[in-house]
């Protein structure tokens, strides 16, 4: 077997397999990865790669006066992709801008220093280093894809040049990546300028000293077998899908959660290894574009962002807690789990997607126009009350129906879109049967039994709080204006409402009662005969 080393490369998927290298003889056939690797290294990267493989030849051939010529063909791979040698004459039918230009590159290089060419064809470059794409990934080759279709423009058959797959990684030597000439790395996102998503692997922190699996000695040198770098395992734990969770708001969800890569994941810190290391991989930042800030919770921030990829608008929730627990970020979770397990309905917040960045959870949900505490000091006329009532009576009933209470039912945390009104936050939600931990939301619209730590009808306590809510918005005035107000609205006692149907008075003081038993489901209210007059309410959605 003939002896390899690592070449240093300031791109981390260049592969130079072991062929030999004739610069006159080769063009670069395209695949995606190269198309996107090519567009995201910047030219001088590339020169230096060129440059440090002639010093390297040079030095080889003055060190160990090697024989022989090289043979007909290099053979370079950048990740997926091999740039195949043909023949200068052949029809360069697969030839684009970029290959040329990484032609004329080498070329212009190699025509620059006629004795460096020379020195080409007499060395010996057995023994130039190599580094394979998928040991920096330090997997096996799942980054070269064997399906040849995937392989765009290149011709497998031609010259019966067998289809291009990176090296078997158990026939391969390395030796440890030098950090010592300030090479960069450009991790693999195609969305990231050049600046943004470098990251210098010389910070890295994740076992210094890489992971050594086995060594082997060849001329003198000791070199690790299947050594793994600590940049490496940092990109893998990057790569690594998260853990799958068990989905407690889900009835037939697995009874386990799975972690496939749970043996793999040792070797990175944390929970969620992959989704927490910022490092310039910013999710958020790749995947949209920030137009304005349009909410702040007590621990959160929601921002109206424009995704990239789509172009549509969307909510997206920055928690602003940092989540370095794995308890803490499973409880932040639950969230999301009970916005994904709901699913869609027309008067619950649309949710989308959600990740971790930088120990932060972000959530990307159905953009509303604002909330309905942008009524808290305008006077709603009856209908509009009604309106909102109803339709977030609908939203209860549905989460209800699905198991799931959401204890923090107020103005803030209902949205409203077109006219239509939307159950949001689910930050406090919990299971009606209370087999999960309870955290109630805001105290002011609460009922006297959470306070007291009674949790048996969890859903009557999200009927109180949408009474104390819609009576805010009757009064038009924020609470809490006074304790005694809401300690009255804890005992029931609701005072006359000047300007609104006793029906609705009566069915308002019905949904504060102390007693849960006798506030109505949210079935119950749905059906109320008070929302019967339909064709009023579509026109208060005019005004909304
Ligand atoms: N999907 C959305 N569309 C429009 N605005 C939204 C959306 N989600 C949230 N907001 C705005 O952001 C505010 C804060 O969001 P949210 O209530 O989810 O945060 P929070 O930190 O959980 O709040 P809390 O203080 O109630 O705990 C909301 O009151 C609302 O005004
Ligand atoms: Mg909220």
């Amino acid at each position: 077997m003939r002896p390899r080393m690592s070449v240093h490369y300031s791109l981390p998927c260049l592969i130079i397999t072991k062929q030999d290298y004739h610069p006159a003889q080769f063009e670069l056939p395209l695949s995606q990865t190269y198309s996107i690797l090519y567009t995201n290294h910047r030219e001088r990267k590339r020169e230096r790669v060129v440059r440090l493989m002639k010093r390297k030849i040079v030095k080889r051939r003055e060190n160990t006066k090697m024989k022989g010529k090289l043979a007909s063909h290099t053979k370079l791979q950048l990740g997926q992709v091999s740039l195949h040698t043909i023949h200068r004459s052949s029809s360069s039918t697969s030839s684009s801008n970029l290959s040329s230009r990484f032609q004329n590159l080498l070329d212009s290089e190699f025509a620059a220093d006629a004795p460096l060419a020379t020195d080409l064809d007499t060395a010996n470059v057995d023994d130039i280093d190599f580094i394979l794409s998928q040991d920096f990934f330090c997997t096996p080759d799942y980054i070269t894809p064997n399906d040849r279709n995937i392989l765009n423009g290149l011709d497998c058959e031609k010259e019966n040049i067998p289809c291009p797959k990176s090296p078997e990684k158990l026939t391969t030597i390395k030796c440890k990546r030098r950090r010592d000439n300030g090479i960069s790395v450009n991790p693999l996102s195609p969305t990231l300028s050049g600046d943004q998503q470098i990251v210098e692997l010389e910070n890295d922190t994740v076992g210094m000293d890489g992971v050594k699996i086995g060594d082997t000695t060849a001329n003198g040198i000791q070199k690790f077998q299947n050594y793994v770098s600590p940049s490496a395992v940092a990109l893998r734990c990057r790569v690594m899908p998260p853990p799958c969770i068990k989905n407690p708001y889900l009835m037939d969800a697995p009874d386990m959660d799975i972690d496939p890569f749970g043996n793999q994941r040792s070797k990175c810190a944390g929970f969620f290894p992959g989704l927490i290391g910022g490092d310039g991989l910013s999710r958020y930042h790749s995947d949209f574009q920030e137009i304005e800030q349009i909410g702040i919770g007590n621990f959160s921030r929601v921002f109206k962002v424009l995704k990239r990829i789509d172009g549509c608008l969307y909510a997206v929730k920055h928690c602003t807690r940092h989540l370095q627990q794995d308890a803490e970020r499973r409880k932040a979770l639950m969230e999301v789990q009970a916005l994904a397990a709901l699913g869609s309905h027309e008067n619950v917040v649309g949710y989308y997607s959600s990740w971790f960045e930088n120990e932060h959870l972000y959530i990307q949900m159905e953009l509303c126009d604002h909330s309905l505490s942008n009524y808290k000091c305008s006077r709603l006329s009856t209908e509009e009350v009604l309106e909102a009532l109803h339709q977030v009576a609908k939203a209860l009933h549905f989460i209800h129906g699905r198991g799931i209470a959401h204890l923090d039912v107020k103005p803030d945390n209902i949205y409203v879109k077109n006219g239509i009104y939307k159950l949001g936050d689910f930050g406090c939600a919990t299971l009606l049967d209370s087999s999960l931990p309870i955290e109630e939301g805001d105290a002011r619209y609460m009922p006297q039994e959470i306070l007291n730590e009674k949790y048996d009808h969890l859903d009557k306590v999200d009927i109180f709080s949408l009474g104390a809510t819609i009576y805010e918005l009757i009064r038009a005035s924020p609470f809490p204006e006074s304790r005694t107000q809401v300690s009255n609205l804890r005992e029931g006692k609701i005072p006359l409402l000047p300007g609104h149907s006793l029906q609705l008075q009566n069915l308002l003081k019905l949904m504060v009662d102390p007693d849960p038993f006798r506030r109505p489901s949210a079935k119950e209210l749905v059906e109320n005969p008070i929302f019967d007059s339909k064709q009023t309410f579509a026109k208060n959605k005019a005004f909304l």
